[in-house]
């Protein structure tokens, strides 16, 4: 384990109340958890989703930790064969156990239909021989929670989504929730942060604890250099600027969206693909990674006729509102 890792694990949330902001989510989850410790019942199967980075790995421990039990982690793409899921819930899973499946979008179709049983009536069909002498034998399994999580809503089947009992998104995080567990972590780890840099490092972290953290690393990198001995405003400012990240959190890669989509396409709209193609990434990637934090910030919309760009992008690129600057139209 390297030193980042070791500390990001004595850094992460333990309990729901140290895990910080997703205020309503906590909320109904707290009930959820409260009263199925009341009746001493396994939580109900919980799905989690939104884009990288904002806790749902974390969460599914919490909910573990919170319920006092063991959690077994595995992956979508690990569990190819229904082999693969008879081997993970029939080895070392007990009752009330939590079975965390992360990027539950990947899991093979087969295994898929073989979870079914197992999520609703706590039972694995187990296909014995081959050819006509084949036969099905059942095997109970204990009552467990699965957590599933994905950045994919959209790739779960709707049979996989009438299964889970809860089913919830997380949000990005505001500048201020960031800033109070960057403060956290400065804490813990025995640094200065200044408030006014921790809120800095928060609005630039595209609304997501895990940017943020390694954004925090990276300044904290900046000021030891430089000898100082606290985390200031200023430098801050001076490293996230070295970072390459603008006063919205834009990396160099989202500013290459919007140009593109703006010089390019005229603001839109445009598909996917082509966009994809036009900056030299795969399409998912801007899908998953790119647009959702775009649209959050209103600088684009996705259309039936594709990609377009608002007005609050040309706004913030500094250009004259519109759609038709058209420079490199064909
Ligand atoms: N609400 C929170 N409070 C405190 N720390 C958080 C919170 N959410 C996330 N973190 C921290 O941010 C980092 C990323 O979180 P996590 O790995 O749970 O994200 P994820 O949603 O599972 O991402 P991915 O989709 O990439 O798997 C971790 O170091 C975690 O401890
Ligand atoms: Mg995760």
């Amino acid at each position: 384990m390297t030193g980042t890792e070791s500390n990001d694990a004595a850094l992460r949330p333990r309990s729901l109340t140290e895990y910080v902001g997703q205020a309503k989510l906590k909320d109904k989850l707290g009930v959820y958890l409260q009263a199925a410790r009341g009746r001493g019942e396994a939580l109900d199967h919980t799905l989690l989703f939104g884009p990288p980075g904002l806790g749902k790995t974390t969460l599914a421990h919490i909910i573990a930790y919170e319920l006092g039990v063991n959690i077994r982690v595995t992956s979508g793409p690990a569990i190819e064969k229904p082999g693969d899921l008879a081997a993970i819930l029939t080895n070392s899973l007990e009752e009330g156990d939590v079975l965390f499946i992360d990027e539950i979008h990947r899991l093979g179709r087969v295994a898929e239909e073989h979870l079914y049983p197992a999520m609703e009536d706590f039972k694995l069909d187990i296909v014995l021989g081959q050819g006509p002498a084949a036969r099905t034998i059942e095997l109970p399994l204990p009552r467990f929670t699965l957590v599933g999580a994905t950045t994919r809503p959209g790739l779960i089947t709707a049979p996989m989504r009438s299964r889970f009992g809860i089913i919830e998104h997380l949000e990005y995080y505001t500048a201020e929730e960031i800033a109070q567990n960057l403060l956290r972590d400065a804490r813990l780890l025995g640094f200065d942060l200044d408030e006014a840099a921790a809120l800095e490092i928060g609005g630039r972290s595209r609304g997501t604890m895990r940017i943020a953290k390694r954004l925090l690393r990276r300044v904290r990198d900046f000021t030891e250099v430089a000898g100082e001995p606290c985390i200031s405003l200023e430098r801050a400012h001076d490293a996230l600027d070295k970072l390459g990240l603008d006063s919205a959190g834009l990396d160099d890669r989202d500013k290459k969206y919007l140009e593109t989509l703006i010089h390019r396409f005229a603001g839109g709209p445009v598909g996917l693909d082509t966009l994809a193609t036009a900056i030299s990434e795969d399409a998912l990637t801007l899908e998953d990674v790119y647009e959702p934090f775009l649209i959050q910030l209103g600088f684009i919309k996705r259309t039936p006729r594709g990609r377009v760009a608002t007005a609050h992008a040309y706004d913030h690129l500094g250009l004259p509102p519109g759609n038709d600057l058209g420079f490199y139209v064909n």
